[in-house]
């Protein structure tokens, strides 16, 4: 039996830093949403009890410390599953980009193997499974739009924003997730985004005041540690991107378009700073 799911990236639209915790996590308050731009999964029953990762990608890792792979065990091992399972992974989402594409081919998996293997296991289980893996996971396990609290675990799913084209931008970078959280200083932050204003925003379908409202405190360290990505920034703003601001602890800056006549220009304007351009769609 083969079972076969989607995993799309997250963009945050606005992410704020509260404090940090006593467990080294930083309690946070983030708006995120999904992007029509996806991994895909073939998940292949096998008699015998082993977990057997591949994919077509040659820079991810594919034995346990591949997040689909952890997905996999730890869901056969609370449930106590005899056979095993081979994971395609068709990588399309960059890796290490602050999209979340190792969260969400755990969550997935998670949701893969929920159906494979017939457990039964409620939505709000699996994000509970999904929280032992990562901060992103639970998100990722129901997708849509949401608030997350907490380290990010911590979910209230809210409408989703007006449809656009989202123009994402990677550059040749690697950022690490913790070394960023790592130089934060929540108590010196200037100026907080509001996720109160941002709701507000989504809720009323009022796209200006959505662009208007992005924002993302972990950008002043990863802009300071790369200036690039502060350059791409500026490039996706005078290309014409209605909004511009970098997901998660980037490096991949994303620009909010409503009209598809500018999206071609941003697109090709884009080609010139990086190799990983991709125009696609929100999701609602
Ligand atoms: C920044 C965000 C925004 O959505 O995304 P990415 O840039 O990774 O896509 C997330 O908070 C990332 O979530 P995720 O990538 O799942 O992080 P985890 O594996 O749980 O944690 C990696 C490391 O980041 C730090 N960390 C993560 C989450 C959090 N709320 N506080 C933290 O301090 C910790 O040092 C942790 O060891
Ligand atoms: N299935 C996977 N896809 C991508 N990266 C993975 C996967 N499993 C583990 N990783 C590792 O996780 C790290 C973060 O990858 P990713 O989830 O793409 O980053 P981010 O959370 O910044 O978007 C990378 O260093 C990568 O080697």
């Amino acid at each position: 039996m083969k079972m076969y799911e989607k995993a799309p990236a997250k963009i945050n639209l606005m992410l704020d830093v509260l404090s940090k915790r006593a467990d080294g996590f930083h309690e946070v308050e983030m708006i995120m949403t999904m992007v029509d731009l996806a991994d895909r999964l073939e998940l292949s029953e096998l008699k015998r009890d082993s977990i057997i990762i591949s994919s077509q990608a040659g820079y991810i890792p594919l034995d346990e410390k591949n997040l689909a792979f952890q997905a996999a065990r730890l869901i056969k091992d609370r449930y106590n599953v005899k056979s095993g399972v081979h994971i395609h992974l068709d990588k399309r989402i960059p890796v290490a980009a602050g999209l979340a594409g190792g969260s969400s081919d755990a969550a997935a998996t998670l949701r893969g193997l929920n159906r494979l293997w017939r457990l039964d296991i409620p939505a709000q289980e699996l994000q509970e499974l999904g929280a032992e893996l990562g901060s992103d996971v639970p998100f990722c396990v129901t997708g849509g739009t949401a608030l997350a609290t907490g380290r990010g675990e911590r979910l209230t799913p809210i409408q989703s924003p007006p449809q656009c084209w989202v123009v994402l931008a990677k550059p040749p970078i690697n950022v690490s997730t913790a070394e960023v959280y790592g130089r934060v200083r929540a108590n010196s932050i200037a100026v907080h985004p509001s996720a109160s204003r941002m709701q507000a925003a989504i809720e009323a379908g009022d796209f200006a005041a959505v662009c208007a409202g992005l924002g993302n405190v972990l950008e002043d360290v990863t802009l300071k540690l790369h200036p690039e990505v502060q350059q791409l920034k500026e490039a996706m703003v005078k290309l014409g991107a209605d909004g511009v601001l970098m997901s998660g602890s980037g490096p991949t800056v994303f620009g909010l378009v409503s009209k598809q006549s500018k999206v071609a220009r941003i697109y090709n304007g884009l080609r010139g700073f990086c190799k990983e351009v991709y125009a696609v769609r929100s999701l609602s």
